[in-house]
């Protein structure tokens, strides 16, 4: 057996430090400090703050490791360690060279979702796909490897995911027609352990046919390649840009995978497994113990890869190892995961219109499956047919902003998206590093309201809603729940929130330099609870802003580029670019501008 990684176990349970990105292995983002509580939170104040030097989306957050804080940067992915005992003076900083032709390659923004440490190393995943080791104490290199190659339209946007002795990596490029794989490799020399890829042959998705399970049964023999036509699955996507967990004492590692290319249904029928699953694999094999595909056959961009919470709680009255999971697909997924059944699966937005209900029954032949209302099918209405008012909008219930749970309230804090869409499929050819899109969007508020997004709490045993905070914009920020009962988000504008766990009742709000689409941190340092963030609009959501595509001119180019022989106009061509963010979000113009910034946040001392 291989010697556990107890190192970093031990540092996600101390809260002083945030040594990973989800929090903990578990993604909770839950921390124990409490010096900030409910009642004095009114009382916060911004302490210091760090500008990055890069104007794009900036999401993820900083590490907190003994008295050094890891700052990342979207593309150039540049990286700063900073002194905590010395009002965050730079230690060092890595400045890595990417040829920039990768930014035109990556779909939504030059996002990334931040740094993994482990065994006294920084982990750095670049745009351009390379991994890269550094001497935490140094910034030196201590090794580096490629995972992709971006001419093919393989990026990276996700942080390294470190287990054992290995660290594991995701890839994107859904929307280029790259194949989805999740790869490991030594902690130590960067050599390649496993990779297991979303779809294809039982060998290379390391799968075991009889094993492996769905639902309860066995995947059975080639479960991927029947559920294409010809070769499709070969530019299929079923990407893994997520979030990863872990259970250490399941040994398993849980994420999900994206949306099957392209985004025309007509184009590729059947299931495209395992496109939109929930995988549960070996941390040392990569061997898949079940899937739960969630979205078959998608027909509106649902990728599957938001973040899996496991969490431990009683249903009908039975102790539970849970995995929790708010999909783009609007519903919000219980499951047990040690096998992958089925408990709950609720809309987690009352305005999700495209499904009923999934069936429950387990003796039904679509057990498990979404009951999809025909209106808003956009492969029954049709190609070049535009379908109307589908909520949510391609961007999901929720995106990449990962919810928390907090096990005093037994509560799950969700940033979520309130936006529907009209949705054209159409046509297209593949071509290697070309984009591989097939479908006109454009997105708006649902019908009759006005607010874009929603903050909620959310009850994952009985599948309901316990409260909800309506919001201007998406709140496209990872939430922060602590044991002084608080719950932090940040918003598009740019706004900070501390709110009550209970009650979701607003108890402070600071407006930084930008719009927020990183994750809420906090450490303690010296005594003193922090509370940190990175600002810098961008993301899908912020993408007109963060590309320059508001105007009539960005938006053309954006139309050449993406869409080319079905280009928009006038406009049409505004309101359609960027797939549809770009009208969508237009009015974020009137409340931020870009920038990247840290800020620090913490109770006046006396
Ligand atoms: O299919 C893919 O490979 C892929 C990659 C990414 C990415 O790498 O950020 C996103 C998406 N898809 C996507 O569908 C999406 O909504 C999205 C939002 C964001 C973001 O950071 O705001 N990235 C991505």
């Amino acid at each position: 057996p291989v010697v556990a990684n107890e190192d970093l176990i031990k540092m996600t349970q101390d809260s002083k430090q945030w040594a990973i990105q989800t929090g903990d292995y578990a993604n909770t983002r839950f921390s124990k400090l409490n010096q900030i509580t409910k009642d004095n939170a009114s009382k916060l104040q911004p302490v210091w703050t760090f500008s990055t030097g890069v104007l794009r989306g900036h999401e993820g957050g900083p590490l907190v490791i003994g008295d050094v804080m890891y700052v990342h940067t979207p593309f150039p992915n540049n990286v700063f360690a900073l002194d905590l005992n010395n009002d965050g003076k730079i230690l060092w900083k890595y400045e890595p060279k990417q040829d920039p032709t990768v930014i035109p390659v990556m779909c939504c923004d030059t996002v990334y979702r931040g740094l993994a440490y482990a065994d006294g190393k920084i982990f750095l995943h670049q745009a351009d796909t390379t991994l890269v080791a550094l001497d935490a104490k140094t910034g030196a290199v201590a090794w580096s490897v490629k995972n992709g190659d971006p001419k093919k339209g393989e990026t990276n946007t996700a942080t390294v995911m470190p287990v054992k002795d290995k660290v594991l990596v995701g890839i994107s490029g859904g929307e280029f027609g790259v194949r989805g794989h999740v790869t490991a490799y030594d902690m130590k020399t960067g050599k390649q352990a496993w990779r297991a890829y979303s779809t294809g042959p039982d060998s290379e998705m390391l799968v075991d046919p009889e094993k492996t399970t769905h639902l309860g049964k066995p995947i059975g023999k080639d479960s991927s390649l029947k559920t294409w036509q010809g070769e499709q699955w070969k530019v299929g996507g079923s990407t893994t840009w997520g979030w990863y967990s872990y259970d250490p004492e399941s040994n398993l590692v849980y994420y999900g995978t994206a949306n099957p290319s392209t985004w025309n249904p007509k184009q590729r029928p059947g299931d495209n497994r395992w496109s939109m699953t929930i995988m549960a694999r070996d941390a040392d094999t990569g061997m898949a113990r079940w899937f739960y595909q969630m979205t078959p056959h998608d027909e509106w961009d649902y990728d599957g890869v938001n973040e899996m919470i496991l969490v431990d709680q009683e249903i009908g009255g039975r102790p539970r190892k849970l995995l929790v999971h708010f999909d783009r697909n609007g519903l919000a997924y219980t499951l047990d995961r040690t096998n992958g059944e089925l408990l709950v699966a609720e809309k987690y937005d009352p305005a999700v219109n495209w499904v009923s209900k999934v069936d429950m029954d387990k003796n039904s032949p679509t057990y498990g499956r979404p009951q999809v209302v025909s209106q808003f099918s956009t492969e029954q209405q049709g190609e070049d047919t535009n379908t109307k008012h589908v909520c949510p909008a391609a961007l999901g219930t929720k995106d990449q902003q990962p919810a928390a749970f907090s096990p005093r309230t037994g509560l799950f804090y969700v940033p979520t998206n309130h936006v529907c869409m009209d949705y054209e499929p159409f046509r297209v050819n593949y071509t290697a590093g070309q984009p591989y899109v097939g479908a006109i969007l454009s997105m708006f508020p649902p019908q009759g309201e006005t607010n874009m997004g929603n903050f909620i709490a959310w009850d994952a045993r009985t599948g309901k809603i316990a409260w909800t905070n309506k919001e201007p914009f998406s709140v496209w920020s990872g939430a922060l729940t602590t044991a002084g009962d608080v719950v932090f988000y940040g918003t598009l504008e740019g706004y900070l929130k501390a709110v009550d766990a209970q009650t979701g009742k607003e108890l402070y709000k600071f407006k930084t330099p930008s719009g927020i689409i990183g994750n809420v941190t906090t450490y303690e340092h010296g005594g003193r609870q922090y509370i940190a963030v990175l600002s810098g609009v961008g993301g899908w959501a912020g993408i007109g802003l963060a590309a320059g595509l508001m105007g009539e001119q960005g938006a053309g180019a954006w139309q050449t580029a993406v869409n080319p022989g079905r280009e928009e106009t006038g406009n049409r061509a505004i309101e359609t670019a960027g797939l549809g963010a770009v009208g969508g979000y237009a009015a974020l113009s009137n409340y931020t501008t870009l920038g990247g910034t840290l800020t620090v946040f913490a109770l006046p001392t006396q």
